[in-house]
């Protein structure tokens, strides 16, 4: 069995965060991780292999195995349902999940509609709310939707409320609160646990 541990890095904005992270907890990460567009990225004398990914799937990445552990954002967790294990809440790329809209404005009565990049989630607030909405998908720019007539809300995440507030949208209900955290494969668990028992270990002491 390899001693090497693979971990699945979501690329972009949580990524520096989380390679500050690592190298406070200890982990000699070259200077090559600041600025490469290698997907993986090997540090042998750390027993390490990074594989860069996008956020949304860094945690299929972890269920299939092919990387031991990794680091997504709490809402990817909630959306995706993988069969990972969540190990540490990281405390890094904080936000939140929100409904929006256009202000003063009801959801159609008829055929309310929603649109997000998180189906799964937004149908199951709905459904709790006991609405009936028809869930647009997109997978991005999610704050168009109300302002072109595509939806009567989206559910998409906030953090500064900047883009909101630019878009002349207002937020109606703040849904569940986001951060990333570090997932396990339920295998590597097992097989590999001494080395992701020292991860948890040395980047638990650093987010305390
Ligand atoms: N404005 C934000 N502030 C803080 N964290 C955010 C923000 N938007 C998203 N996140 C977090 O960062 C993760 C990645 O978000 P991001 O929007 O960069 O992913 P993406 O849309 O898949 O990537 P890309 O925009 O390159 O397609 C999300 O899963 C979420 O946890
Ligand atoms: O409250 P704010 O600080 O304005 O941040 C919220 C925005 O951040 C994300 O956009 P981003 O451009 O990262 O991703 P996207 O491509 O999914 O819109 C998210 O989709 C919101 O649009």
């Amino acid at each position: 069995m390899s001693n090497i541990l693979t971990i699945a890095m979501p690329k972009g904005r949580i990524f520096e965060e989380a390679v500050g992270l690592l190298r406070k907890a200890g982990y000699r990460l070259p200077p090559e991780f600041d600025d490469s567009r290698k997907l993986i990225i090997e540090v042998a004398e750390e027993g390490l292999r990074f594989i860069l990914a996008k956020p949304m799937d860094v945690a299929t990445y972890v269920e299939h195995g092919v990387a031991d552990v990794g680091i997504a954002g709490k809402d990817v967790l909630l959306e995706e349902e993988r069969d990972v294990y969540e190990l540490l809440d990281l405390k890094i790329s904080y936000c939140y999940l929100a409904v929006a809209g256009l202000p003063d404005t009801n959801m159609n009565d008829v055929a309310p509609r929603v649109a997000t990049k998180y189906p799964n989630v937004a149908e199951a607030y709905f459904r709790e709310q006991g609405e009936q909405v028809e869930i647009i998908k997109l997978n991005g720019s999610i704050e168009l939707a109300p302002l072109i007539g595509l939806s009567d809300r989206i559910v998409d995440i906030v953090s500064t409320g900047r883009t909101l507030k630019e878009n002349g949208l207002v937020e109606y209900e703040r849904m569940v609160d986001v951060t990333s955290r570090l997932i396990v494969n339920p295998v590597s668990y097992r097989i590999k646990d001494t080395r992701i028992d020292e991860l948890v270990t040395r980047l638990h002491e650093v987010v305390s």
